[in-house]
């Protein structure tokens, strides 16, 4: 399998931009020919160094010349099903060209209804064909709770996902659940680090960061993603890899989460984000109003050097006034 170009899925596409660099928006209305019935419809920006208004071909070719861009784009989906074999078939595409690139797969999880969405993975096509010795599996936030209880995330995942695939039970890095959520977050930042020594995972030469290869994350109805939440100091953590929060509003209170800066500078983040009772957020963060002062923590994910796709329906859409 191989990694289609941007503009092979942009048959519908529009290209629309956000004059604030630190918001994450970019879709501003959903032009009439785009709400036909399509099983999934796109709209596409960019920025880059160069142009921050670019036709699809030229986001690819910037891209294929090794430039650092930045590319946003906006999936719609009538059904949840084409949500799961899309995001599946993104997934295996990104695999086979970061395994053939690099040797490894890095691919970070959240917890919430995101790991349901990842459930065609583990069927045909997609079991057979996937390399699966080539993943390596993390979180982007872990509950600190025992691996074996209900609200952790790697039981979650390991249920609904990681039991069903053959990946290499020592290619996933579940946190350490002996440790107090201090000790869990600088054990798991360690482990990082030994990681990108070991070449596994890789480093972001725009920003000095570990640069993941996939990060396929849900957002929370107030807007959080990972556990960064609306006016939470962790938000602004811009040195550590890793940190932890003792406090979260959604329980259970204590969790290690990625930072801002770790999850910014991912090569694609998948942000699936379905349901009315995701709209107000997603209207915040994709409509025209732009709030500078009061930005959501999915507002401020915008990748330095990548791709991301918010995976959507019209219930979490229909908030934004042309919907
Ligand atoms: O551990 C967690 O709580 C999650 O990682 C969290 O960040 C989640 O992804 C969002 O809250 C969305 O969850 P839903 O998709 O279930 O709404």
């Amino acid at each position: 399998m191989s990694l289609p170009a941007v503009a092979s899925t942009a048959a519908a596409s529009t290209f629309l931009s956000s004059a604030n660099p630190r918001r994450s928006s970019f879709a501003t209305r959903i032009p009439a020919p785009l709400r036909r019935s399509l099983p999934c419809r796109l709209l596409s920006s960019s920025s880059s160094p160069h142009s921050s208004l670019a036709p699809v071909s030229a986001v690819a070719s910037q891209a294929a010349a090794g430039e650092a861009a930045s590319r946003k784009k906006l999936l719609i989906f009538d059904a949840e099903e084409d949500l799961a074999s899309e995001l599946a078939k993104r997934a295996a595409e990104l695999s086979a060209r970061f395994a053939a690139e690099r040797g490894a797969f890095t691919v970070v999880l959240s917890g919430g209804s995101l790991v349901k969405a990842l459930r065609k993975l583990a069927e045909p096509p997609y079991l057979e064909a996937v390399d699966w010795s080539r993943w390596h599996v993390f979180w982007v936030d872990e509950r600190v709770v025992p691996k074996n209880h209900a609200d952790s995330n790697y039981k979650l995942a390991s249920d609904g996902f990681l039991s069903k695939v053959p990946i290499p039970a020592g290619q996933v890095y579940a946190i350490n659940d002996t440790l107090s959520a201090e000790g869990a977050a600088e054990d798991y930042e360690a482990r990082l680090r030994q990681l990108v020594k070991d070449g596994v995972i890789g480093m972001s030469p725009v920003t000095g960061f570990p640069k993941f290869d996939l990060m396929l994350m849900g957002m929370g109805p107030d807007g959080h993603v990972a556990s960064l939440f609306p006016g939470h100091p962790v938000v602004n953590e811009n040195q550590k890899w890793v940190t932890f929060v003792k406090d979260s509003p959604k329980p259970p209170p204590e969790r290690i989460t990625f930072t801002l800066p770790v999850i910014n500078s991912s090569a694609y983040i998948a942000l699936v984000v379905t349901g009315a009772g995701k709209a107000g957020a997603v209207h915040k963060a994709l409509s025209e109003e732009e709030n500078t002062s009061d930005l959501l923590p999915v507002e401020m994910v915008s990748l330095h050097d990548g791709e991301l796709a918010w995976f959507t329906d019209k219930p979490a859409l229909s908030m934004l006034s042309s919907m």
